[in-house]
């Protein structure tokens, strides 16, 4: 299994790019299901999920091909497809649940697992069930399995008007979908606006999709009977954006991101210029100049939706508060268990304490490297910040959950000045 090992103290001087945005390619992938043509997609990241994604849907029946070095993926849903998406995909990946919906809407009929627990929490996917319900499927929990299907004598799903009780960001995904091939007008109460609804919204409308207000939390869906093939190029990460600007943040040095955009990234900007690093936006990239996280001062803040502070970005800027002066407290409002960097910070060094949903962080901490553990994605970005400025060796063991998420972290790293290699 590989691990990370980092010897701290370095700072970060350079240029890296920031990659395609995984919560917008992995929507996107599953959008191929909803049209006979062929979908092209540019600026696909290399990673895990990405390649999970790929091997569910061939399974399914779709021809998938890569091409090219800047992430290039065609894919063809032409059919016959096979609408069953089984256990040992879907338990890796929660993102696997974004095929339900436009395979109903395609298929008539879908099987698909529930996704698994995962460490940040229960994640229901209840709202997305209570959507496809009102726009007239008939679902079921079969052995684990959802099991959904058009009522006889129908071969479209319905438009609807539906308000779900919580924002949530694949369930705005999956309805909006969905209802591009359903009959008649949906409208999306309560829906995410994070830019990757908003990416994948402009790929649907490409495709042909009637949509008007993604972007906001009302959108408007005029459903179509067919959609055709299109050419979209992924939005870039703005959590990989954000980690990268944590990393320079609390290492010290000057980096430019080539292709981040800034302007998705408002609340942790405006964090990381409020504890005092340099943070320059530009049409192209972000410019991040920091005198090292001992200088800066720490923030405190809470995690909500979209355009809030990210929950992706809870751990990595607390990593950062961690070494920074004075007290900071961090509330996450979105998972109710996504502080397990906690106790893997703490063996670094850090003083933090938890309190039900807000950790506690006493800043100033000088870390010293030692053996942690991964238990997930943003978990093991915090831990990789945290050894960038420990003292010595620290290794990260489990980072199969970085590489869910993050395209080749180690190279961009070391393209900073990073000392970092995998090892096995
Ligand atoms: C692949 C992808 O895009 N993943 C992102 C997506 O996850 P995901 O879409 O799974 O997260 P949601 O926005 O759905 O979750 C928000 C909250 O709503 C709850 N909930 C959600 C759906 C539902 O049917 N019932 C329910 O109770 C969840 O448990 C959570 O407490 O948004 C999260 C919140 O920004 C991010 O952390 C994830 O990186
Ligand atoms: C929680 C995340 O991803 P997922 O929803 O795919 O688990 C994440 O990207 O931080």
């Amino acid at each position: 299994m590989d691990r990370l090992l980092i010897r701290g103290g370095r700072r970060l001087c350079g240029e890296v790019t920031i990659s395609g945005a995984k919560n917008a390619a992995l929507p996107e992938l599953c959008a191929a299901l909803l049209t006979e043509e062929a979908l092209t997609l540019r600026n696909v990241p290399r990673l895990r999920d990405v390649a999970t994604m790929r091997t569910l849907l061939e399974r399914m029946g779709v021809a998938v091909q890569t091409h090219g070095e800047r992430g290039g993926m065609t894919l063809h849903a032409a059919g016959p497809l096979d609408p069953v998406a089984p256990y040992e995909l879907v338990k890796t990946m929660r993102a696997s649940i974004l095929v339900l919906g436009p395979l109903l809407a395609r298929c008539g009929h879908a099987r698909v697992s529930l996704p698994g627990g995962c460490a940040i929490g229960s994640r229901p996917v209840d709202q997305h069930i209570k959507g496809l319900q009102a726009m007239g499927a008939e679902i079921a929990v079969e052995h684990g399995d959802i099991v959904a299907r058009l009522p006889a004598g129908r071969s479209r799903l319905r438009g609807a008007r539906i308000t779900t009780d919580m924002v949530t960001v694949t369930g705005t995904e999956n309805l909006m979908m969905a209802a591009t091939l359903a009959e008649g007008q949906t409208v999306l109460e309560n829906a995410a606006q994070e830019p990757e609804v908003v990416d994948l919204a402009e790929l649907l409308i490409c495709m042909g999709a009637r949509i008007e207000g993604h972007g906001t939390s009302r959108i408007v869906i005029e459903g179509a009977e067919a959609l055709h093939g299109a050419e979209h190029a992924v939005v870039a990460d703005r959590i990989e954006a954000g980690t990268f600007l944590c990393a320079v943040a609390a290492a010290g040095g000057e980096a430019w991101l080539a292709a981040a955009r800034a302007d998705h990234l408002d609340a942790v900007i405006d964090k990381l210029r409020d504890a005092g690093v340099t943070v320059e936006e530009a049409a192209d990239g972000i410019r991040v100049h920091s005198p090292g996280g001992a200088a800066l001062k720490a923030q405190s803040f809470r995690t909500t939706e979209y355009p809030g502070f990210p929950t992706d970005m809870q751990a990595q800027f607390m990593a950062l508060n961690a070494i920074a002066q004075g007290p900071s407290a961090v509330t996450e409002t979105i998972f109710e268990n996504r502080f397990m960097h906690v106790q893997e910070l703490v063996r670094l060094g850090a003083q933090i304490r938890i309190d039900g949903r807000t950790a506690f962080v006493e800043g100033g901490a000088r870390l010293s490297g030692a053996t942690v553990m991964a238990t997930d994605l943003r978990a093991s970005a915090s831990l990789v910040i945290a050894g960038l400025v420990a003292e010595g060796e620290t290794v990260v063991d489990r980072i199969y959950h970085l590489d869910r998420g993050y395209d080749q972290m180690e190279v961009k790293l070391r393209a900073l000045g990073a000392d970092i290699e995998r090892i096995a």
